[in-house]
C-alpha cells in the first residue's frame, strides 16, 4: 500500500468550546490518505467536510486526536512551523477561487513563491508562466483575474496551488460554480496533474458523477466517516 500522506487518529472538532452552545461537529475521525491518490470527499451539507478539510490543511486545529502530514505529527508544532509545513506541503483550491482580482494571472501564481522567497525574481515569473502554460492559460497570462471567466480563474487557482510543488492539494468544491463544460475541464486538469506529478488531491464535491471518477470516495455523514476510511488493497 502507498505511504500515507495524511493520517488522522481519533480527531474530534468542536466549535464554541467551553460555551453553552459548544457543538462537536467531527467525532473521532480515523482517516488515511495515500500518497498519490486522487480522492473525493462527499457528504450532505453541514456534515463536516469543510471542517475536515480545514484541519487536514492546517488552517484549523483539532480539539483532540492526532494529525500527521507526510509522517510528521503536527500536534507539537508551533504556529511558525505549522505555517511553514502548510506553505510547502499543501496547496488549496477553493470554490471561490480567492485570487487577487486586480493582479494578473501571472502575478497571482507568483504570489506564494514571492511570499516564500521574500521577493519576486525572474525565475519565479518564469515558473508562474510555465504553470499557466500547463493549465492552458498562456494567452491570458497577463490579463487581470477580474476579467477572466470562472473556469479560467479556477485554472489560475490550480496553477497557484501547484506553485510550491506541494505533495497535497485540497480542493473545496472547485467546480461548484462552473458550468458543466468548465467543470469537466477543471476536473480533468486536476486528474492530469495528479497522474503527471503524483500530487495527492482531496476534492470536496457534491457532484457524484465526478466523485465516482476518483480513485476513492470518502463519505462524511454527521461528522463521521461512513465510507472510504482507508485505502483499498
Ligand atoms: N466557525 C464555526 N462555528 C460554529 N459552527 C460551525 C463553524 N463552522 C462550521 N460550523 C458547523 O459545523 C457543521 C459542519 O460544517 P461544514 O462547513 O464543515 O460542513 P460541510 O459538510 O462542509 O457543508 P457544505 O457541504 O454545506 O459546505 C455545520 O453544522 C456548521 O454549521
Amino acid at each position: 500500500m502507498a505511504e500515507a500522506i495524511v493520517r488522522l487518529e481519533q480527531v474530534c472538532k468542536a466549535y464554541n468550546v467551553g460555551e453553552p452552545n459548544e457543538t462537536e461537529v467531527l467525532h473521532a475521525i480515523d482517516l488515511e490518505l495515500e500518497a498519490g491518490g486522487f480522492l473525493a470527499l462527499v457528504g450532505p451539507s453541514g456534515s463536516g467536510k469543510s471542517t475536515l478539510l480545514n484541519i487536514i490543511g492546517l488552517l484549523d486545529r483539532p480539539t483532540s486526536g492526532s494529525l500527521s502530514i507526510a509522517g510528521e505529527p503536527t500536534s507539537r508544532l508551533d504556529d511558525a512551523e505549522i505555517t511553514h509545513l502548510r506553505g510547502h506541503e499543501i496547496g488549496f483550491v477553493f470554490q471561490s477561487h480567492m485570487l487577487i482580482s486586480a493582479f494578473t494571472a501571472c502575478e497571482n501564481v507568483m504570489m506564494p513563491m514571492v511570499v516564500a522567497n521574500g521577493r519576486a525574481s525572474a525565475a519565479i515569473e518564469q515558473r508562474a508562466l510555465d504553470l499557466l502554460d500547463r493549465v492552458g492559460l498562456t494567452p491570458v497570462a497577463n490579463n487581470r483575474a477580474l476579467n477572466m471567466s470562472g473556469g479560467q480563474q479556477q485554472r489560475v487557482a490550480i496553477a497557484r496551488a501547484l506553485a510550491m510543488r506541494p505533495r497535497l492539494i485540497l480542493a473545496d468544491e472547485p467546480t461548484g460554480n462552473l458550468d458543466t463544460q468548465s467543470a469537466e475541464g477543471v476536473f480533468q486538469l486536476m486528474r492530469d496533474e495528479n497522474l503527471a506529478s503524483g500530487t495527492t488531491f482531496l476534492i470536496v464535491t457534491h457532484n457524484m458523477a465526478l466523485a465516482t471518477r476518483c480513485d476513492r470516495i470518502i463519505e462524511v455523514v454527521d461528522g463521521r466517516i461512513t465510507q472510504g476510511q482507508r485505502p483499498q488493497g
